[in-house]
């Protein structure tokens, strides 16, 4: 069983601090989505991981390891950090064929990666021919080369079509079920919650959270209304009254936070004021995120000089 350990990990570029004092392990057995808006630190967190980067302080380890000291890193963690990251003139089958010659792996792997990633009938033609989607395959056939107990892929989801989105979702299922440590990077919610048990989420180099799914959204779960009645008014003044914090939308319904449908009804009963619509509403995931990440994007807003850089 091997796990990712990062502990009190820092790193600095000039007078941007990427990663601020991270702390946290990701576990064999489950796969943990690593979330966070662009410019998080999620990609300078694996790279760290994985020595191409050094710490300003701070250590990050593969099952107790530094990445440099492991004797034979493909077979130890497999990662997909850049997939255009390829001799594009190689075929797709020479690449991985030297990818493990030079590792010592077996020949026979490459024939196998490329029939678990899809990419046999494509295995022939050179790499420069191939789409985004394609070459995402590639760097996670890569990744899966040398059989590794760790695999930790950075947005991997990218470019691919969305057959190719659920394909990814089952193989890290299934690479999590046969016990292995699984990091995925991603910045969208939803798409990690499709296949995530665990959440390491990043803001401005910093954990905002590390917990399991289930619990991010026990804890993120908050239940509103959407009402539209005929004395719209009205039925705001009595909803007011009761003391709950009621907003009138755009399209014209009401929205009544942390409320249940049948009070809301019960109320606009006894008050007299007809319904036409009663909605029970959870908040995505999405929504729990972002209000979780806010702040950093606040202060991006402010902060970014073109407004561009992340998002
Ligand atoms: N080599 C570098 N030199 C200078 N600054 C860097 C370098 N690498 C990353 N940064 C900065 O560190 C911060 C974190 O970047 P990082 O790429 O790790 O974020 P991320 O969460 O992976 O974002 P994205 O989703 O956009 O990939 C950003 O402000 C980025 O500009």
């Amino acid at each position: 069983m091997t796990s990712i350990e990062v502990t009190a990990l820092t790193k600095e570029y000039g007078s941007t601090r990427a990663v601020d004092g991270l702390t946290f392990t990701v576990e064999p057995g489950k796969v943990t989505g690593f979330l966070g808006p662009n410019g998080a630190g999620k990609s300078t967190t694996m790279r760290l991981v994985l020595g191409l980067d050094r710490p300003t302080s701070g250590t990050a380890t593969v099952g107790g390891r530094v990445y440099a000291s492991l004797a034979d890193p493909l077979r130890e963690v497999g990662a997909l950090l850049d997939a255009q990251n390829a001799h594009a003139s190689r075929t797709g089958r020479n690449h991985l064929r030297a990818l493990a010659v030079s590792n010592g792996l077996a020949p026979g792997r490459v024939d196998e990666v490329l029939e678990e990633t899809g990419l046999t009938s494509a295995a022939g033609r050179r790499i420069k021919t191939y789409s985004l989607g394609m070459r995402q395959r590639l760097g996670i056939a890569a990744a899966l080369l040398g059989d590794p107990p760790v695999i930790m892929l950075d947005e991997p989801s990218n470019g691919l079509d969305p057959e190719g989105i659920i394909w990814i979702r089952e193989l890290l299922r299934r690479l999590a079920r046969e016990g292995r440590t699984v990091l995925v990077s991603s910045h969208l919610m939803n798409e990690t919650a499709s296949f995530a048990d665990h959440l390491v989420v990043l803001g401005r180099g910093r954990l905002l959270a590390d917990t399991p799914m289930r619990a991010f959204l026990d804890a993120h779960r908050h239940d509103r209304v959407r009402v539209r009645s005929t004395e719209q008014s009205r039925l705001r003044e009595a909803l007011v009254k009761q003391g709950y914090a009621v907003a009138f939308d755009e399209d014209g319904k009401l929205t009544v936070e942390d409320a249940q449908a049948a009070d809301i009804g019960a109320l606009a009963a006894r008050e007299g004021v007809p319904v036409l619509e009663l909605v029970d509403e959870q908040t995505s995931l999405e929504q729990a995120y972002l209000a979780l990440t806010a702040e950093d994007a606040e202060f991006a807003a402010q902060h970014t000089p073109s407004g561009a850089a992340r998002s």
